[in-house]
């Protein structure tokens, strides 16, 4: 019943993507991206050698799933500018998950940086799809850039916090032209229906499935609540209402 994501010209019938940072063993990446569904995993360039066997890359491509470089652990427009041509190189894709990040205590995203960053790979022909603030004018901007995608957070990375910002987010989904993909955050299930239902067009997680009791578990869940919140979304629900409205009228109701 679900229709497929599309980005920049790509169609995915999944609309998680997963990250695997923090996962405790191959084994649980294999089996977590299994129930996931997922056909999309990002990897920062900065934590793998794609020369090396027996790696990440190695299972991913067993697995048969795309590979989204990242930018993970640059502070600066200049790192992630250099980063993102050496993942062009290593994993022969123009496809770029930009990560540029503020500080190593909240690990949000810098703005400036961002931006800069954005524009001087778009110019190089990458596609561009750009972790960021729930900022709708941030967002518009990225957008204007020519990015493929806009990546919002839903709370600080690794924090599980959930939606922070609700009004933003749908804020920033009603705006874009390109898909919303929620980018951090989320914890459980219920964060991932939240979003989606709030308008953005796929999930991106990692810390809520890999450091899960049960990761394979949650994994199942996240696709389920991402395909549950699409769907309600599509749906359309009810408008809330302050007072009781009888799902039954008492027209014609015989008198008692
Ligand atoms: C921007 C970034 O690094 C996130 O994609 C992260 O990988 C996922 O965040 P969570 O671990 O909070 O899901």
């Amino acid at each position: 019943m679900t229709d497929p994501l599309t980005i920049a010209g790509r169609t995915f019938e999944s609309r998680l993507i997963l990250g695997t940072g923090g996962a405790a063993s191959h084994t649980d990446i294999a089996e977590s991206i299994t129930a996931s569904g997922t056909e999309l995993v990002t990897v920062a360039l900065r934590r793998v050698n794609p020369e090396a066997e027996g790696t990440v890359l190695d299972l991913l491509e067993k697995l048969g799933v795309d590979i989204l470089p990242n930018t993970a652990g640059c502070f600066t427009a200049e790192q992630a500018v250099r980063t993102a041509r050496l993942a062009r190189e290593a994993f022969e894709t123009n496809w770029i998950k930009l990560e540029v990040i503020g500080d190593e205590n909240s690990l949000l995203p810098d703005q400036v940086e961002l931006l800069e960053a954005a524009e001087t790979l778009i110019g190089e022909g990458f596609v561009v799809l750009p972790y960021t603030n729930d900022d709708p004018i941030l967002a518009r901007h990225l957008e204007e850039a020519g990015c493929a995608a806009i990546m919002p957070l839903a709370a600080p990375i690794g924090t599980g916090l959930g939606v922070r910002n609700p009004h933003n987010l749908a804020m920033i989904c009603d705006q874009a032209r390109v898909p919303v993909i929620c980018d951090a955050g989320i914890g459980t299930a219920s964060d991932a229906s939240q979003a989606m239902e709030l308008g953005c067009d796929a999930i991106m997680l990692a810390t809520a499935v890999t450091r899960a009791e049960k990761p394979a578990l949650m994994a199942h869940a996240m696709k389920l609540a991402v395909e549950a919140g699409h769907a309600a979304r599509n749906a359309g629900r009810i408008p809330r209402r302050h007072l009781a409205h009888a799902s039954t009228t008492f027209e014609g109701m015989a008198e008692l």
